[in-house]
């Protein structure tokens, strides 16, 4: 890992990327919008429990606290639906989803639902979320805390491999987000046993089933449709690479650059997001948009 950083992202980073990993994780919440609640009602609520925290830089409904986790949890916050744990990082992706009221779209790796959530509550009521996984467990999560968010009239769960799903599906969805599975190579601070657990040889295997699902999820995007994919890893193997490579693959879709959705110091020069632990001090994630032609 640590030659992998040092020969794609040069020494310096590479320490303090490591350094980032070592150090206790903060963590963001984000107001649920869907149960009708601001981010000025979340600050109000953590002002009353005096948790420290500072709105968010990039999002709004969302706020950072660098401790008070333990009050929040035990004020119940997180039990009766008024707010979820949920990186910035992945806040982001979901603004280059841009889920518009009346869209018909679709979570290809969608449990435990972090972004599911997030995009339904973008519905206000109106539009179709299909949610796919392949782990029943998970999903299940999804079900139940799409309830306690009070969007799951908009969220239809599918319990399925995404690969036998998509191969006699007619193509009709506005937008398709693949999350794909990926290394976490950019959440180490929160998932400190990943960096034991990784070897190279898992970093072959995901690559092959992120080309797989990428090619699944772009039979489902309609003619003029968006096709999202995103990680959680800051890794341009599972990034950039593999969207190279689709396109190579699939020549009927192109860049959407991001600009319009995200920071633009969220935005690389391929018209990518990348969320860097170093440079933004949120998770490392990456998204690219891309657009099928008619
Ligand atoms: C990165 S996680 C998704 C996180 C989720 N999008 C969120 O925001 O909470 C990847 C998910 O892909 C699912 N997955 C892995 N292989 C799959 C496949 N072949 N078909 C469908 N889902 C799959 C896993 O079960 C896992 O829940």
């Amino acid at each position: 890992m640590v030659r992998r950083w040092t020969k794609y992202f040069g020494q310096d980073t590479a320490i303090k990327l490591m350094t980032w990993n070592n150090s206790y994780p903060s963590f963001s919440l984000r107001a649920n919008t869907g149960k009708g609640l601001t981010g000025a009602d979340l600050v109000s609520r953590l002002k009353m429990l005096k948790v420290p925290h500072e709105p968010s830089l990039y999002l709004d409904d969302f706020v950072r606290l660098k401790t008070g986790m333990q009050n929040v949890i035990q004020a119940g916050l997180l039990k009766e639906g008024f707010c979820a744990v949920q990186d910035e990082s992945a806040g982001l992706v979901v603004s280059i989803v841009d889920p518009q009221p009346g869209e018909n779209i679709i979570d290809c790796c969608a449990a435990p639902g972090g972004k599911t959530l997030f995009m339904a509550s973008r519905l206000n009521g109106q539009g179709k979320l299909f949610a796919v996984d392949i782990n029943e467990g998970r999903l299940r999560i999804l079900r139940e805390t799409a309830k306690l968010h009070q969007v799951i009239d908009v969220i239809s769960t599918i319990h399925s491999d995404l690969r036998t799903f998509s191969t006699d599906k007619v193509v009709e969805w506005d937008k398709v987000l693949l999350d794909a599975p990926c290394s976490g190579l950019g959440v180490l601070s929160k998932r400190a046993d990943l960096r034991w657990n990784r070897r190279l040889e898992d970093m072959e295997q995901l690559k092959h089933l992120q080309d797989e699902l990428l090619d699944s999820a772009s039979r489902l995007v309609k003619p003029g449709g968006v096709l999202i994919y995103s990680t959680c890893s800051i890794d341009p193997e599972e990034n950039e690479e593999r969207i190279e490579a689709f396109l190579l693959r699939h020549p009927e879709f192109y860049i959407d650059p991001v600009n319009k959705y995200v920071p633009e110091n969220f935005v690389t020069n391929r018209g990518f997001c990348m969320s860097n632990p170093v440079k933004h001090e949120l998770d490392g994630a990456f998204a690219a948009r891309l657009v099928r032609s008619q």
